[in-house]
């Protein structure tokens, strides 16, 4: 069945590589439009606008060699209303079985009469000159009224008739420069259907321009209105604001189907993530994360409420599945905003049993390290749970209260710290100097626990990845000739540091302790 037939297909046109090319800094090499070409036919996309091959040698290349190498999807180029310019683009496509040009020219009041110069009746009499040249190359021809969205309605029905009776067999209505909203839009469709004779003769085509985010918006209620082709760009490429973008409006199609009456698209919604992915590296134009569909953040959740939902029930707060556009998966942020249920989820994905810790009190460790650190990844909730682990099974006689640490530096500053510890049931403090900030707390911990132990190893790494991983430091300590290991963790390293050394001087009061009883036994 031709493209044309079915009254509830709408027709993908892809214009990555001419509209969407056209916002890049930097226009694309033959190969790197033919791997996109080649993604965009696997997508199930039906015309390609492959290239304006008039524009240079290179885009007549790349027309050329993507038109020969599609397997399915129909090849286009796109021409001025300047017979060179169609020629160009029938000679680019020449012994391809089904090509289509597609020629414009722009309609508006103030493009007609500031840019192009000319009158209204000259720009018909182009019109009618090159579809009927385009013509003479294939039967497939595409006409569009540049600026359509802001072209009186009595001159853009002459012009849409008037383009049907040269040849044209797709008349595209474009709201160049996005500055419709969807009703209005909508409205052109529907007098455009009341208004134009021949109108059957044609697909009725839409091509938005997002300049007030009304792209996806405007395509929508375009198809309502009875067009049949959607011109759209991966990634919602394109001039300034973009195209409407190819994932919203296909997804949007697929998962309304019913309030759009049964429309469909040909989209393999599966292949759109890859696609997407490829289309932002060979255009060097990273996705946005809040991007719809496609950004890294469409499918992630940060916040407990939601997460809570969409534990219980995914569909709480995601309309269609990551898997659906060929995600592997939702995203679970764990911050300050997250809840239990998120904590509990995650302790349970990493193999911990519900009763193998204390909710509440790894939420509340959960919460404090979550405001340091703004994220908190399943490496930390593992360290959170061994400290409430290990502080359970043991009663530390020595804990930090608070630190104040002064680090020195070049200017001669001498390093300084003051180190508040609560010892047994007393809090005590001291300040001290050292030859580094680690130095002197270590000298402030010597003196409130009158433990004098000889630091024989020190060593610190960060564990996770990135500027917030946390700082594990393990020491070892010789005391009386026996060797006591301590650890701390914390996203300040000088308070991991601290951590460590009390950690490490705890042991050595147990060992004391258990020393005491077994003397006194002995006695
Ligand atoms: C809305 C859109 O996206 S339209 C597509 C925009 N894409 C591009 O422009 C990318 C490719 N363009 C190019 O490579 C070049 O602009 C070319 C080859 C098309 C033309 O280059 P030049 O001949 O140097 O002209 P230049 O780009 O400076 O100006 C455009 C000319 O085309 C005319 N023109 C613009 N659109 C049309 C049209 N649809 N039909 C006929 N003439 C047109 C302009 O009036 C101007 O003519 P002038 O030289 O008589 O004043
Ligand atoms: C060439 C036409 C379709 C265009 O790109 C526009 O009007 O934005």
């Amino acid at each position: 069945m031709s493209i044309h037939q079915d009254p509830n297909k709408i027709i993908i046109f892809d214009t990555t590589l001419r509209d969407g090319e056209q916002a890049l800094p930097q226009s694309l090499s033959t190969q790197q439009k033919l791997q996109i070409a080649m993604a965009l036919d696997q997508l199930g996309v039906d015309v390609i606008e492959t290239g304006f091959p008039i524009s240079s040698e290179g885009d007549f290349q790349s027309v050329q060699t993507i038109s020969k190498s599609l397997k399915h999807a129909i090849p286009c180029g796109l021409a001025r209303c300047v017979p060179k310019d169609v020629d160009a683009c029938g000679n680019a496509m020449k012994g391809v079985d089904h090509f289509r040009i597609h020629t414009f020219i722009a309609t508006s009041d103030i493009h007609v009469q500031d840019k192009l110069k000319k009158s209204r009746d000259d720009i018909m009499a182009m019109a009618t000159a090159c579809i009927k040249q385009a013509r003479n190359y294939t039967d497939d021809v595409e006409f569009s009224c540049e600026d359509a969205g802001r072209t009186p309605i009595d001159y853009l029905c002459r012009m849409v008739e008037n383009a049907i009776k040269a040849g044209a067999t797709t008349v595209n209505i474009p709201d160049t420069v996005g500055y419709t909203l969807p009703e209005e839009f909508g409205a052109i469709i529907t007098n455009l259907y009341n208004r134009v004779p021949n109108i059957d003769k044609a697909v009725i085509s839409v091509h938005c321009h997002n300049d007030l985010g009304m792209a996806t918006a405007n395509s929508l209620t375009a198809i309502r209105h009875g067009a049949r082709q959607i011109e759209c760009c991966m990634n919602g490429l394109g001039e300034r604001a973009g195209n409407c973008s190819l994932e919203e409006v296909v997804m949007a199609i697929k998962l309304r189907e019913k309030f759009l009456n049964g429309l469909y698209t040909d989209i393999v919604a599966k292949n759109i993530a890859r696609t997407s992915t490829l289309v932002s590296k060979i255009c060097n134009e990273p996705v946005p994360p809040h991007k719809a569909i496609v950004g890294s953040n469409a499918f992630a959740h940060s916040s407990g409420i939601h997460q809570d939902g969409v534990l219980k029930n995914r569909e709480t707060y995601e309309i269609l599945t990551p898997e659906s556009v060929g995600f592997t998966g939702n995203t679970m942020h764990m911050t300050a905003r997250s809840g239990r249920h998120m904590i509990r989820a995650c302790l349970r994905n990493l193999g911990y049993e519900d009763d193998s810790y204390d909710l509440n009190e790894i939420y509340d460790r959960f919460l404090k390290l979550a405001d340091r650190k703004g994220q908190v990844f399943d490496y930390d909730l593992e360290a959170l749970l061994f400290f409430q682990k290990r502080d359970h099974e043991q009663e530390n006689y020595f804990k930090l209260d608070t630190i104040n640490v002064m680090s020195g530096g070049a200017h001669g500053a001498i390093p300084t710290a003051s180190v508040r510890l609560k010892v047994g049931k007393r809090t005590r403090t001291e300040s001290s100097i050292g030859n580094g900030p680690v130095d002197a707390v270590y000298n402030c911990i010597t003196r409130l626990t009158g433990i004098r132990c000889k630091l024989t190893s020190y060593t610190i790494k960060a564990n996770g990845a990135g500027m917030d991983a946390l700082g594990q430091v393990n020491v070892n300590v010789d005391y009386e000739g026996r060797i006591f290991h301590g650890m701390g963790l914390s996203t300040d390293v000088i308070e991991s540091s601290a951590l460590a050394l009390i950690d490490a001087c705890n042991s050595i009061e147990r060992a004391r302790e258990i020393e005491k009883k077994r003397e006194k036994k002995s006695a």
